[in-house]
């Protein structure tokens, strides 16, 4: 198994979930086509109804995407020590099954940068390996390609919504100070016959000869920033929750992006969850826009009527980072900040 490092704790269990041995794609997911001039409604409908959409006609040129696979694949295929230069995932560096500091295990190898300066830092030296312009120069591309397209969605949210001015959100990612963070994970096939342990949800039993069961590579949870923006390659593992409470698997497409957006209990930022592949290793990027770690995180007044309450007490998002990075995966982040 290429995933695990080192004994795991006895509290650090990887969990399953039964699945159908044919997998069924969720055929509703929103698909926003940035070209087109309605798309400023469909992405506030998108965020009103499900909180998550596709994007196509994105602007990110398919040779940064490419080549930022490429050398992702490549780091993840060195051995373990040099992986492990990087150094722990606190915040930023190699993490391997735990995820975050509370006790999260899943079956995912990852790295965590800043977008500010990461990839010019020296201590990430060992993480580009010997080909580091290649690496160094396909991150700073993509990602700078990334936050413009974050911005572009984030001003279509501010116009579709009629709020001015309509980089009220976008400014944030803009700023120096943007508390912005970029991952890439990378996922193994799990076989059945090497899955670690035989429990699902820590209750023995069978499974039928329509189900089978797959192991977490990420659990169930939601994304603390404004905005997220997930590209993967093609091979299938992410699932989001519908308002029914049923979960969903989402149709891999390596040339689109999965967005999804958060703002004030009007637009809920989706819970998602990866299921390890059975056959092929997944491997994702993600954009995580966040403001400035002084920036207050209050309703945008333009949203609110008169008769309106904001659902959340005025925070700085420092206060709300410090507090969601105390938090399992799985918790609700936002329920401290909740007036009773
Ligand atoms: C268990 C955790 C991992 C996480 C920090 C946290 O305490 C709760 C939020 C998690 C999350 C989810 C989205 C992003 O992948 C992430 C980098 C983030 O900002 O919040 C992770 C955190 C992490 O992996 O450290
Ligand atoms: O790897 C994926 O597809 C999603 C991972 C994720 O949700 C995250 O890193 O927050
Ligand atoms: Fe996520």
């Amino acid at each position: 198994m290429v995933v695990v490092s080192s004994k795991p704790a006895k509290t650090e269990q990887y969990s399953y979930v039964k699945t159908s041995k044919t997998t069924t794609f969720f055929p509703g997911i929103p698909v926003i086509d940035l070209k087109k001039p309605e798309s400023k409604n469909m992405i506030v409908k998108a965020c009103e109804e499900f909180g998550f959409f596709k994007v196509v006609n994105h602007g990110v040129p398919m040779k940064a995407i490419c080549e930022l696979e490429s050398e992702t694949e490549g780091f993840f295929s060195l051995p373990l020590e040099q992986k492990q230069k990087a150094g722990t995932p606190n915040p930023f560096g190699y993490g391997n099954k735990r995820i975050g500091r509370n006790g999260d295990v899943g079956w995912v190898e990852y790295l965590l940068l800043t977008t500010n300066h990461d990839y010019n830092s020296r201590r990430l030296s060992p993480v580009f390996g010997t080909n580091h312009d290649k690496f160094r120069s396909a991150l700073k591309e993509y990602m700078g390609a990334v936050r413009k397209m974050a911005c572009e969605v984030l001003e279509l949210l501010a116009e579709g919504l009629k709020i001015e001015p309509k980089n009220v959100l976008s400014k944030l990612l803009m700023d120096k100070e943007s508390d912005s963070i970029f991952r890439l994970n990378h996922y193994p096939p799990c076989p059945p016959h090497l899955q670690p342990n035989n429990n699902i949800n820590g209750n023995g039993g069978e499974i039928d000869n329509n189900n089978t069961k797959s192991v977490v590579g990420f659990g169930e949870h939601t994304d603390p920033q404004i905005i997220s923006l997930l590209r993967s390659n093609n091979t299938s593992g992410l699932q989001i929750c519908l308002k029914d409470g049923s979960w969903v698997s989402v149709p891999p497409d390596h040339t689109s992006f999965f967005i999804n957006v958060m703002s004030n209990g009007r637009f809920k930022s989706v819970r998602h969850r990866v299921l390890a592949n059975g056959l092929q290793s997944r491997v994702s990027m993600i954009y995580f826009g966040g403001p400035p770690l002084t920036q207050t995180i209050a309703p945008l007044p333009s949203l609110m009527q008169p008769k309106d309450m904001s659902l959340y007490k005025h925070f700085t998002w420092f206060d709300y980072k410090k507090s969601a990075y105390a938090s399992r995966l799985a918790d609700n982040r936002l329920a401290h900040f909740h007036y009773t």
